[in-house]
């Protein structure tokens, strides 16, 4: 039997930690069991129940208070998860082994862990081999790609995970509840984007000729390759939240290898009084 995994990745407060409550909750009303794995070792607060806890194996706080290593709160971070790569046993000990287990991994937001530290494509090496199937869910704050550099370096940011973990990648663009309705149609354009357009857009606005060849060409790979695309998260919205989950769910399959359940007694009690 597979197992399935979201490894919820994006820049600091891009909305991971809500994305993972957001999703168990949703997840609930739909009859299905997600669970969370915590894998910030400097997080503070999250309202999710937690199925494991990277804080249990080491802390950032007990990392930067140690006289000998003298690190601050990213070399901690960094410190703390090439400790936990060395540690894998305690993940494999605290996930054990569910029926259908679909875990979501609420990751930290360090952007250098997805692209060029070893560590995340570790994980997914090792989640692999105990069975798993994993999606990578890149999260971006709308707030900040309202604009056309910034949603450039936003679609950088997400295809540097793509390219460097190479699994399936659902990227998402959070918060979109916090937009205002001018904002909101102004995004449509970003959400399914044409960069050779938006490039043009913006030609006024280059100063070197170099800089702006370079541009043209980034955003010429994206859009010849129908690279990144972005899909709308609102956490208020139940229809949207379900479009994302069934883009990560066919990503990875889940739902092929299910086996049929038996209804549990007091659903049936529910199909008798309902006459069926
Ligand atoms: N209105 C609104 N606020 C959100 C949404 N998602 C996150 N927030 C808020 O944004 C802030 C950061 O959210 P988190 O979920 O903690 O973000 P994170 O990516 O886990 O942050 P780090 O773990 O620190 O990197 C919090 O104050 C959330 O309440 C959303 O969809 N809508
Ligand atoms: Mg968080």
């Amino acid at each position: 039997m597979p197992r399935y995994a979201q490894l919820v990745m994006g820049p600091a407060g891009s909305g991971k930690s809500t994305y993972c409550s957001t999703m168990v909750q949703h997840a609930e009303s739909l009859n299905r069991s997600v669970h969370v794995v915590n894998l910030d070792p400097a997080a503070e607060y999250f309202n999710y129940p937690v199925m494991a806890d990277i804080r249990e194996l080491i802390q950032v706080d007990d990392v930067m208070e140690d006289n000998s290593l003298r690190f601050g709160p990213n070399g901690g971070l960094v410190f703390c998860m090439e400790y936990f790569a060395n540690n894998f046993d305690w993940l494999e000990e605290s996930l054990g082994h569910v029926e259908d287990d679909y875990i979501l991994f609420d990751c930290p937001g360090q952007i250098e862990l997805y692209t060029h530290l070893p560590v995340m494509r570790q994980l997914v090496e090792q989640l692999q081999q105990w069975e798993f199937r994993v999606c990578g869910v890149f999260l971006v704050d709308s707030q900040f790609m309202v604009e056309s550099f910034k949603f450039i370096s936003g679609v950088m940011a997400a295809l540097s995970a793509m390219v460097s973990l190479e699994i399936p990648q659902v990227n998402v663009m959070t918060k979109m509840d916090l937009l205002a309705p001018k904002a909101k149609k102004e995004i449509e354009k970003y959400l399914d984007p044409d960069m050779y357009s938006m490039m043009e857009d913006n030609s006024d606005t280059f100063r070197s000729k170099k800089f702006k060849k370079l541009t043209k060409a980034i955003c010429g790979l994206i859009d010849d390759y129908s690279m990144v695309r972005f899909l709308p998260f609102d956490r208020t919205d139940e229809e949207g939240i379900n479009i994302v989950l069934q883009h990560i769910d066919f990503s990875i399959q889940y739902g092929e290898d299910l086996e049929v359940k038996e209804p549990k007694h007091d659903q049936f009690l529910e199909l008798d009084v309902l006459n069926i």
